[in-house]
């Protein structure tokens, strides 16, 4: 192996110390003198573990509270230099090899979170030293191994202990990359930081300017390439945001079935993301980024037949989601019934998966129980550039909306309005949905004009042979004119959700009061691109 490089001399200097006496003994072990900073140096000394303190290498005390400690050329130019090349330098210089450095930097992002930062709390967990050690030990990485995750240190030790006392030049690459990587984070979150600030001169602080900074740094990793993008000309990859945890299709465990594609991805958390929004046993059923079908049901199985039944034209092919354990019974409905390109749930029983099986080309996804609703932004490319905002996470309950016709709605029309209000937020706009006992009649989605959508709801309602009769019906955003409330009465709606605000409100409750439909305010859109 003639890229190996024996490790010698290791610097550590670690501020969470989580497996670093165990790396340190084990380093120790295999004859490698230890560097390491103040703080480090006394948890190994106090432990056993003999270390020279990196201020007696250099000759030099950590100065400043620390912010000097390691910037010295005895400790960048034993691990910068190029070994063959810079021994004389070395030598004139009292400069020692440093074969590997074990960071991890200052906690900045758990200092800013935490309540009651001050400025000056953020300035000083800035680490300096740290990441420079890191940048200089990943240049150099043909001759020397960056460890910046304690994850690390046991594939280092096995891999000395294979090659004798040796790393090799693929896992210095790879630990090399994973180091950039970990500076970059890391300046972007600082980054991040100042740009959403403006300074106050008149003490040592500073105000929040805007939540979004003035550049937005954020790192996705790679989960997966995908074999093409929307469209088979398309080359793509799915990236992801490892600090969320919250269940999604990024957290998602694909148990079974051909790999995910790009459109499969993005329907999922289409489907995925409404029927969060339910309580009861819920199931959805999306069609390129649009519900086709959602309903509730006693339990998972009646929630997916009546889903279905909305419109199985175009479930073929569907992404289908569940808020509950996918159970045999249901999915043995789903693989009898229908080509189905993607089943998700927060959890698959192990009959489920047996049942599955049979199909070995379906997707079968397990996301995990969702707790929490994510405070992450929403983004949307345009060409040459990003738009983002706050997720749409609005909801209004029962007690928020407002009756604003002279007719109440019945208690169950007050349920069905609430479970169309819900299905209509994902639903791109113009959306109109016509819903009835829990279950959806009639979707229309993407319009133009929203009288249109209303006409998609209608047409498909009938097509399907659903009665519309005595529905419910959400628009995600107000109605302009009364046509649109004439047309959803004609077709036989008894009820009405809408956020209002028009200026012609008046006349479109006046038109619902005319044809003795209740109408019911949310004072929320929820438009949807
Ligand atoms: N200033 C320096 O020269 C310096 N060198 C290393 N550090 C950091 O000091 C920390 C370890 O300190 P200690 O071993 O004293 O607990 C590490 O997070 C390391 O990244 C430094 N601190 C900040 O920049």
């Amino acid at each position: 192996m003639n890229n190996a490089r024996p490790i010698r001399r290791a610097l550590l200097s670690v501020s969470d110390k989580t497996g670093i006496l165990e790396f340190a003994q084990a380093l120790h072990a295999q004859g490698v003198e230890l560097l390491s900073t103040g703080g480090t140096a006394r948890l190994l000394a106090d432990n056993g573990v003999p270390v020279i303190e990196v201020s007696d290498y250099t000759g030099h005390p950590e100065i400043m509270d620390g912010r000097v400690k390691t910037l010295h050329p005895k400790v960048h130019g034993g691990i910068l230099a190029r070994r063959g090349i810079d021994e004389i330098v070395m030598e004139q210089n009292n400069i020692k090899p440093i074969d590997l450095v074990a960071v991890n930097l200052y906690p900045f992002a758990a200092t800013v979170a935490a309540e009651g930062c001050t400025l000056a709390d953020a300035i000083e967990n800035i680490d300096i030293g740290g990441p420079t050690m890191v940048r200089s030990t990943a240049k150099n990485h043909k001759d020397t191994t960056i460890i910046v995750n304690a994850n690390d240190y046991g594939r280092v030790i096995a891999e000395m202990q294979a090659n004798e006392g040796s790393t090799t030049l693929e896992t210095r690459f790879d630990l090399a990359i994973a180091a950039f990587e970990h500076t970059a984070a890391y300046d972007g979150m600082i980054a991040n930081y100042f740009g959403t600030k403006v300074p106050a001169h008149s003490k040592d602080e500073c105000h929040e300017d805007s939540k979004f900074p003035r550049t937005y740094n954020t790192q996705l990793v790679k989960k997966q390439d995908l074999r093409y993008g929307e469209n088979s000309h398309q080359t793509a990859a799915f990236y992801v945001d490892t600090n969320l945890d919250e269940a999604s299709v990024a957290t998602a465990v694909q148990l079974q079935g051909k790999a995910l594609s790009y459109n499969n991805i993005a329907d999922t958390d289409s489907a995925l993301e409404c029927v969060k929004e339910f309580d009861e046993p819920a199931c959805v059923i999306v069609k390129h980024a649009n519900p086709c079908g959602v309903a509730i049901g006693e339990n998972l199985l009646e929630a997916y037949n009546r889903a279905f039944q909305t419109d199985p034209t175009s479930a073929f092919g569907g992404i289908i989601a569940f808020n509950g354990e996918l159970d045999a019974a249901t999915a043995s409905a789903i693989v009898e019934r229908q080509f189905v390109e993607v089943i998700i749930a927060p959890k698959v029983s192990q009959a489920a998966r047996d049942v599955v099986a049979a199909k070995a080309n379906v997707r079968l996804l397990e996301c995990g129980q969702w707790t929490s609703k994510t405070t992450s932004l929403d983004y949307k490319r345009v060409n040459g550039g990003l738009l983002l905002q706050d997720r749409d996470q609005g909801m209004v309950g029962i007690d928020d909306v407002k009756v604003v016709s002279k007719r109440q709605p019945t208690a169950s029309e007050m349920k069905d309005l609430m479970f169309c209000w819900k299905v209509a937020k994902f639903v791109k706009s113009n959306a109109i949905v016509y819903a009835k006992n829990s279950m959806t009649i009639g979707v229309g989605a993407g319009q133009m004009s929203r009288v249109y959508s209303a006409k998609v709801a209608g047409i498909k309602a009938a097509d399907e042979g659903l009665e519309v009769q005595d529905s419910v019906m959400a628009s995600d955003a107000f109605f302009p004119f009364r046509d649109g409330i004439d047309a959803a009465a004609e077709a036989g709606i008894s009820c009405i959700i809408q956020p209002g605000g028009s200026i012609r409100d008046e006349e479109i409750i006046a038109a619902a009061d005319e044809h003795g439909m209740a109408m019911v305010f949310t004072g929320m859109r929820h438009f949807r691109h």
